[in-house]
């Protein structure tokens, strides 16, 4: 599958993603399913994506002690998701602890880390007691994680060609904040349209609100692949 869209299902329940879902098709979109939508409908809504051939960004965001985190990481993959991830701030010792249960069970499932959150900026980031700009701190972390074994980060498009440069082609950058021209910039900060993206470097774009809450999603989906179809010239 070649296409670098992640669709993100921020929906209160399977029940209510469905009729987004049944108009996807696998071989164009990844589907991401965040903490509302796992914790309401929980594994069952990951079994219903694969049955429908869907690969699954399973989006807990674990942050914990590296015990705790590496059991979580583990009982995700167990799941067979295609990809999970972690909070970089959680550290060296908490990422490499979640790279060793894969490892050591033979479980293919990509493991990023979250850098900075999108919808952070300067100011938002230096109460939290980071005085790096988002970009520095974003670009901190991503060494961190390479350097903990992890597959690639989440970060913000602004970031993904500094990353790239740091951290290798290879390294996966996973960029929400996306918002196409038609979009609400939303609670986002950092953020780039679809193409601006990918040419930044991303690797992968996770595009929520900007389908989802469209008052055609499908339409809203045609319009992002027609703006990155640009690229396959
Ligand atoms: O890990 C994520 O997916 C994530 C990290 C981040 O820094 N920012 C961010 O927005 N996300 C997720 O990406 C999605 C973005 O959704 P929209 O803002 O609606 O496009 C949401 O599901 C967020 O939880």
């Amino acid at each position: 599958m070649s296409s670098p869209l992640i669709i993100a299902l921020d929906h209160a329940s399977l029940d209510a993603a469905l009729p987004l879902v049944d108009q996807l098709d696998p071989q164009r979109c990844r589907l991401k399913v965040g903490k509302e939508l796992f914790v309401r409908s929980g594994p069952q809504t990951l079994k219903t994506l694969h049955q429908r051939g869907f690969d699954v960004f399973l989006d807990l965001k674990f942050h914990d002690i590296p015990n705790t985190v590496a059991a979580a990481v583990h009982a995700a993959a167990d799941h067979g998701v295609w990809m999970v991830n972690v909070h970089a701030s959680g550290g060296r010792q908490m990422m490499q602890a979640a790279r060793d249960v894969l490892v050591k069970n033979g479980l293919g499932t990509h493991l990023i880390a979250v850098t900075v959150l999108t919808s952070m900026d300067d100011d938002t980031l230096a109460e939290t007691g980071v005085m790096r700009t988002t970009g520095d701190q974003a670009l901190h972390l991503a060494g961190l994680a390479r350097d903990s074994g992890m597959d690639g980060v989440v970060c913000s498009a602004l970031e993904a060609g500094d990353v790239a440069a740091r951290c290798g082609d290879n390294f996966l950058r996973v960029t929400p904040g996306i918002r196409p021209a038609f979009a609400q910039r939303d609670d986002q900060s950092r953020i780039m349209t679809p193409l601006e993206a990918i040419e930044a470097g991303s690797t992968h774009l996770v595009i929520g609100r900007p389908v989802t809450r469209a008052s055609d999603p499908m339409a809203a989906l045609v319009a992002i692949e027609q703006e990155l179809s640009v690229l396959e010239r």
